[in-house]
């Protein structure tokens, strides 16, 4: 007898998500296989946060079902297989509390009161990794942005996750932090961790993930990015009209118009870089 197939890593079906009564997405169906790497994209209150919160508990699931390696999600019972990172505009930073310290609270410690030495070994080993050794026992009130977000990061993982959840992970960040945190996540997918994050940026998407997922309260489309990124999705997206430019293997995903008198007439590319554009296998 041949072994069952492992369970997908996430696997949301008909599911409507939100907070109250009125859901904030309706009718996803999302499944994930082990291993995946995938991005969310949409406009602001679009339910990126709310898709990633469904995987961790942290919103009501109102219709469907949501599963996270085969387990189904509890409302406010995180699973020990996922990490979350949260964005880093949304924390409260002036808790009196060490780098060192908040990659611990990623291991829980029951009800002890202290860590045990394996415990504080864990933690400073991904510390090492995340290259915030230096900075274990500094609080985290005087961190950068990049090094709060890689505190947090260390968080997620010291509890080894197979599925890890970013909330915005390239916003706020300069270039090169953006760069070393996909370095990162790159290195971590391709260790066999499963990685969902959201993201303003579909430049980011477009070039570095195999996978999008379009939102606007619900799931506008979902595939490759050279197959998602099209003028039709984009609208269907964000409700306004956007210009998709070919040039030989590039598409760029440009704003329709310079916002300035004077500008050029050429739309400047903003968004996106798709490589090899097909005709879209992909619906609206
Ligand atoms: N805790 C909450 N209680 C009630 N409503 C909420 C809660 N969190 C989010 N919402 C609402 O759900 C909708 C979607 O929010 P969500 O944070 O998922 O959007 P988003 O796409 O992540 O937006 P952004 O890009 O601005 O972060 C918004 O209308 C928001 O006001």
């Amino acid at each position: 007898m041949t072994p069952a197939p492992p369970p997908p890593a996430v696997r949301i079906t008909g599911a409507d998500l939100g907070y109250g009564r009125a859901p904030v997405l309706s009718g996803v169906d999302l499944h994930i296989e082990p291993g995946g790497f995938i991005g969310a994209v949409g406009p602001s209150g679009s339910g990126k946060t709310t898709l990633i919160r469904a995987l961790t508990g942290g919103c009501r699931l109102l219709r469907g079902g949501v599963s996270v390696f085969g387990a189904p999600v509890r409302h406010g019972r995180p699973s020990r297989d996922v990490g979350y990172v949260p964005q880093v505009g949304a924390a409260d930073t002036s808790f009196p509390i060490t780098v060192e310290q908040v990659a611990l609270q990623g291991l829980g410690n029951g009800l002890r009161p202290w860590h045990t030495a394996g415990e504080r070994h864990a933690a400073r080993a991904i510390l090492a990794r995340l290259g915030l050794e230096p900075l274990a026992r500094q609080a985290i009130a005087e961190l950068s942005g990049g090094e709060l977000q890689r505190a947090f990061l260390a968080r997620a993982l010291v509890r080894r996750p197979r599925l890890l959840l970013l909330d915005e992970p390239t916003s706020g960040v300069d270039l090169r932090t953006r760069h070393d945190v996909l370095h990162l996540l790159a290195e971590l997918n391709a260790e066999g961790m499963t990685v969902v994050l959201t993201t303003h940026d579909l430049n980011f998407v477009a070039t570095h993930l195999p996978r999008l997922v379009c939102l606007a309260g619900r799931v506008v489309a979902d595939g490759p990015p050279e197959a998602v990124l099209h003028p039709p999705v984009l609208r269907a997206t964000y409700g306004a009209e956007v210009r998709v430019i070919h040039d030989g293997n590039l598409v760029l995903v440009a704003d329709p118009a310079p916002l300035l008198a004077g500008a050029g007439q050429e739309p400047a590319p903003a968004a996106a870089a798709v490589r090899g554009h097909e005709e879209p296998p992909w619906s609206v």
